[in-house]
């Protein structure tokens, strides 16, 4: 599927301080084919124009297609309806929405918001403000002995105070994935709900909004081979109906009033001024080019890449791998975060991307509460997609190699 794809990708043929491209840093954003890239411009060629209140054929066009690429994301995660899909900036946004719109109208003070040490600062920070707001708190479940959340203690952690869970599909940092549906279903029996962070599980496998009965999910259209600057939240219908407006404006009204406004339904109550319309379109040409391969055949080669990633990279003297061992019975994302001792990981990232052309990130991945609690600052972190190939993964470890030799020559 590497090699098959890759012709698809412009970018990931060229060079980089001399060496070829190794690009190893999807869990940040993902490349995007040339099938997203003609979508993009062929909107802003051909049938630009603002949607949803022109009567004229451009608008009425760029409205169609706004819509379709609506239907397209419902379709991909098997919303049981487009008026669940509401698209924002990303998927922080998203998760913003929900706390500003459902936290603030259903949580009172000692209301419980139950989390894993692992989750995002997207995932984290909307819920201490709004905890901040209206008396909530927020009960954090650490790492097992694998060094993935703890479901037991998650499942001990909900009670009758719980108003919601907040959970990660899959961990940028650890590469672990949550039985999402089994949580669910513990959240329900105390009539809380769930909100999960998709953005590094929808990119990477199918993914079923109905088969988990996900109260809230959100995902970013730039980690799934589409544009920046588009995201999106599935509510399920009878709670998005319950909710008031995030952010006031046009699209979002029915009527306007000097004293007050009516508003308009789900999703366009939620999803103030004009949109970012190419942007939906190039999602939607994300979600075609991605449904084409078939995200069951992404997955199975991204396990089989995740498996030869986690063995390569143990090869590497003095390597720390954070999260779960890949195991028949343990599912880990093709993403591995590590740090090499006595080797700031910055460096490692610097060296390997001037030296080699080879991408990955290195800090704290918007996840400093993990970080402090596996007892470092920072690590470096190599992430890949179906793109890339286990000659990408070779290169790559052989750089590192070279680039572990390199600093402790200095020792
Ligand atoms: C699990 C998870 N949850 C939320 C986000 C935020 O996505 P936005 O599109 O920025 O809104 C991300 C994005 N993580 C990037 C940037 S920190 C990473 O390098 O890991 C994520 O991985």
């Amino acid at each position: 599927l590497g090699h098959l794809s890759r012709p698809d990708f412009p970018i990931l043929h060229q060079e980089v301080n001399g060496s070829k491209l190794v690009y190893l840093d999807n869990a940040a954003t993902s490349q995007k084919p040339t099938a997203v890239l003609k979508a993009l411009h062929n909107y802003y060629e051909a049938y630009n124009s603002n949607v949803h209140r022109g009567i004229h054929y451009l608008s009425a066009k760029a409205t169609d297609e706004y819509e379709l690429a609506r239907k397209k994301v419902a379709a991909f995660i098997n919303a049981s309806d487009s008026s669940e899909i509401v698209f924002t900036r990303n998927a922080t946004e998203a998760i913003n929405l929900v706390a500003y719109s459902w936290g603030l109208l259903n949580l009172k003070p000692g209301d419980e918001i139950v989390l894993t040490i692992a989750e995002h600062h997207s995932a984290i920070v909307p819920w201490q403000i709004v905890a901040q707001k209206t008396g909530a708190v927020l009960k954090f479940v650490s790492l097992d002995e694998n060094e993935i959340p703890n479901v037991v203690k998650l499942r001990e952690m909900i009670s009758t105070r719980t108003e919601l869970v907040v959970v990660h599909h899959v961990s940028n940092v650890l590469g672990s994935v949550l039985p999402i549906e089994e949580i669910v279903h513990w959240v329900h029996e105390v009539g809380a709900k769930v909100l999960v962070d998709a953005c590094q599980s929808v990119p990477h496998m199918v993914v079923d909004v109905q088969g988990l009965d996900a109260d809230f999910l959100v995902a970013s259209s730039h980690k799934m081979c589409g544009p920046t600057g588009i995201g999106f939240l599935f509510g399920k219908s009878n709670l998005l109906s319950a909710m008031p407006p995030f952010l006031g404006g046009g699209e979002m009204i029915s009527d306007v009033f000097l004293d007050h406004s009516t508003y308009a339904e789900p999703p366009s109550r939620f999803e103030a001024g004009t949109p970012a319309i190419g942007e939906a379109i190039g999602l939607g040409a994300a979600i075609d080019y991605l449904s084409g391969i078939g995200m069951q055949k992404i997955h199975d080669y991204e396990m089989e890449l995740a498996n030869y990633l986690y063995d390569k990279l143990c090869s590497v003297p003095n390597i720390r791998i954070y999260g779960p061992k890949p195991a028949e019975t343990v599912y880990r994302a093709a993403l591995c975060s590590f740090n090499v001792e006595n080797i700031h990981p910055t460096d490692l990232a610097t060296f390997l991307d001037q030296q080699h052309g080879v991408a990955i990130r290195s800090g704290h991945h918007c996840a400093q509460p993990l970080h402090r609690y596996l007892g470092v600052n920072a690590s470096a972190r190599a992430s890949l997609h179906f793109y890339n190939t286990e000659e990408d993964v070779d290169d790559f470890i052989r750089a590192l190699n070279d680039t572990v030799s390199f600093f402790n020559s200095f020792k």
